[in-house]
């Protein structure tokens, strides 16, 4: 029998979460659908067979309907090889985890006085992908390599099923033995807490799900998928690239390398120290992530787009700026929060015991990183040019998620931070872009 203290204490560190996020469970169940529907029309709606979008009259073409009713259609959204070549993929990502030398770092401190260890080896797990990648291509030819091109959907649904797999076990497990659940995914609506994640941080032994999620199998899979783009286009020109492939394939390899580099920099944003790991984080991290965000790929691989010196000049400095912005704000704070400043920033000292930094990037925006990350992502649809307004998807949709987000980050530094945060916003009154918003 559980004793009523026990009870008590359980329920002090699990609060009922009181205050909904994401306009509460219809928010929720509204982006639930949307995440994999968009997926699914992003490819529908931007492809060589359908054009991008598709032309008007075959929006209106009855055979649209058609199609929808047919059984066939609904079977061609799975491809048993594909979901086997991913479930390779996923099990070669665990693999990696498990058997390549990492350090083990600590994460933050958490409400429960303990802290969560994690094994450092993304990027050598993404080297190594990269190597076994090179070598089939020298190898067997670019050929080979186009089978991610060719099984596209079949490879979405596989990363779907994934993902609601592990949404469903992390959901469930939640309710057994003394987890420590996220302060926002505990509100006891299902839809909702299901949405955002009841477990703060479900694991299988040393192993834990969402930090090796949002690093490994679907950001990586993001570079496998530009290359096969990349592979596709080669094939298709008879042995060249353009050069708007050439940089979008740079800059994407590029951000994921330095996102896997800077892997002990995770283990203080809001995903890992705040969000459960529910729908949410699993499709955002393994269909998401490599699905839509390497649609400029995907276009580029039969749209065949060249941007001459201007336009390659122009994206490249786009992209540097961004990254400049992105990686030394994200640097200032993770060297501030690891007790360094090498910079001599100025900061204020704050009730709660942490400091705010009040000059450097962090004086001039509260989220100057959103901004360069908004920046690079505006340069990759830049080098798509102007045809359509699909392969500016990403932007628009980052901006609308970082906007958001921002505001999240804010209820909640006021919430950690009280009259602090709010000197903290007088001195530094800008939210994102520094001096404009
Ligand atoms: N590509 C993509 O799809 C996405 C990328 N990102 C990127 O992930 C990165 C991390 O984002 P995220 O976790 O949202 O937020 P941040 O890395 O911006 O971290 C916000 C936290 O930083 C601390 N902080 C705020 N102001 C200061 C200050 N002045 N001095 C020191 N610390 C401060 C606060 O936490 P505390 O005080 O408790 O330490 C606050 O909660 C960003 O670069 C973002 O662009 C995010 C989402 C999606
Ligand atoms: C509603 C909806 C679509 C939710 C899903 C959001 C997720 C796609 C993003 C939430 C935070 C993310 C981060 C990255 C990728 C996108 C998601 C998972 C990130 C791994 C990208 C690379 C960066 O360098 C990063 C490590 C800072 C970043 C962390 C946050």
């Amino acid at each position: 029998m559980v004793s009523s203290t026990a009870v008590e204490k359980k329920s002090e560190l699990n609060p009922r979460t009181t205050a909904y996020e994401f306009a509460g469970p219809v928010g929720a169940a509204l982006i639930i659908v949307t995440i994999p529907l968009t997926t699914y029309l992003l490819y529908f709606g931007c492809s060589q067979r359908n054009g991008c979008p598709p032309s008007l009259a075959s929006i209106k073409n009855p055979e649209i309907l058609d199609t929808l009713q047919r059984l066939e259609f609904w079977k061609g959204l799975w491809d048993t090889e594909a979901a086997l070549m991913y479930l390779a993929w996923y099990a070669f990502c665990v693999v990696a985890w498990l058997v390549l030398p990492g350090d083990w770092i600590e994460g933050t401190l958490m409400r429960n006085g303990k802290k969560m260890k994690y094994k450092i080896n993304a990027f050598s797990t993404f080297l190594l992908t990269m190597g076994v990648t090179a070598g089939v291509i020298l190898r067997f030819g670019p050929e080979s390599f186009t089978f991610i091109y060719d099984k596209w959907i079949g490879f979405v649904t596989a990363s779907f099923v994934m993902s609601v797999v592990q949404s469903i076990y992390c959901y469930t497990s939640s309710f057994f033995g003394d987890k420590l659940l996220a302060l926002g995914g505990n509100s006891g609506n299902f839809i909702y807490d299901f949405y955002i994640g009841r477990e703060l941080n479900p694991t299988i032994g040393s192993f834990d799900l969402k930090s090796f999620n949002e690093l490994r199998p679907g950001l990586i899979l993001w570079a496998l998928v530009d290359i096969s783009m990349a592979c596709e286009q080669y094939v298709r020109r008879g042995g060249t690239l353009t050069d708007s492939m050439i940089l979008v394939l740079g800059f994407h390899l590029w951000y994921v390398a330095d996102a896997v580099y800077n892997e002990p920099a995770i283990f203080t944003i809001m995903d890992i120290t705040t969000d459960g790991f529910g729908y949410m984080l699993a499709v955002g991290d393994l269909l998401w992530v490599p699905f839509t965000y390497s649609l400029q790929a995907r276009y580029l691989a039969y749209e065949h787009v060249e941007l001459g010196g201007v336009g390659t000049a122009v994206v490249v400095l786009v992209t540097f700026t961004g990254y400049w912005i992105f990686r030394s704000a994200n640097g200032e704070k993770n060297d501030f929060r690891n007790g360094r400043n090498p910079k001599n920033l100025t900061y204020m000292n704050t009730k709660r015991g942490t400091k705010l930094l009040t000059s450097g990037w962090w004086g001039r925006s509260r989220h100057p990183n959103y901004f360069g990350d908004w920046l690079m992502a505006l340069s990759w649809s830049l080098a798509t040019g102007f045809n359509t307004p699909i392969t500016y998807f990403y932007p628009v949709y980052f901006f609308v998620l970082l906007v958001h987000r921002q505001l999240r980050d804010d209820e909640m530094c006021e919430v950690k931070y009280g009259d602090d945060w709010k000197m903290y916003k007088k001195l530094v009154p800008y939210r994102i872009i520094p001096y404009v918003y």
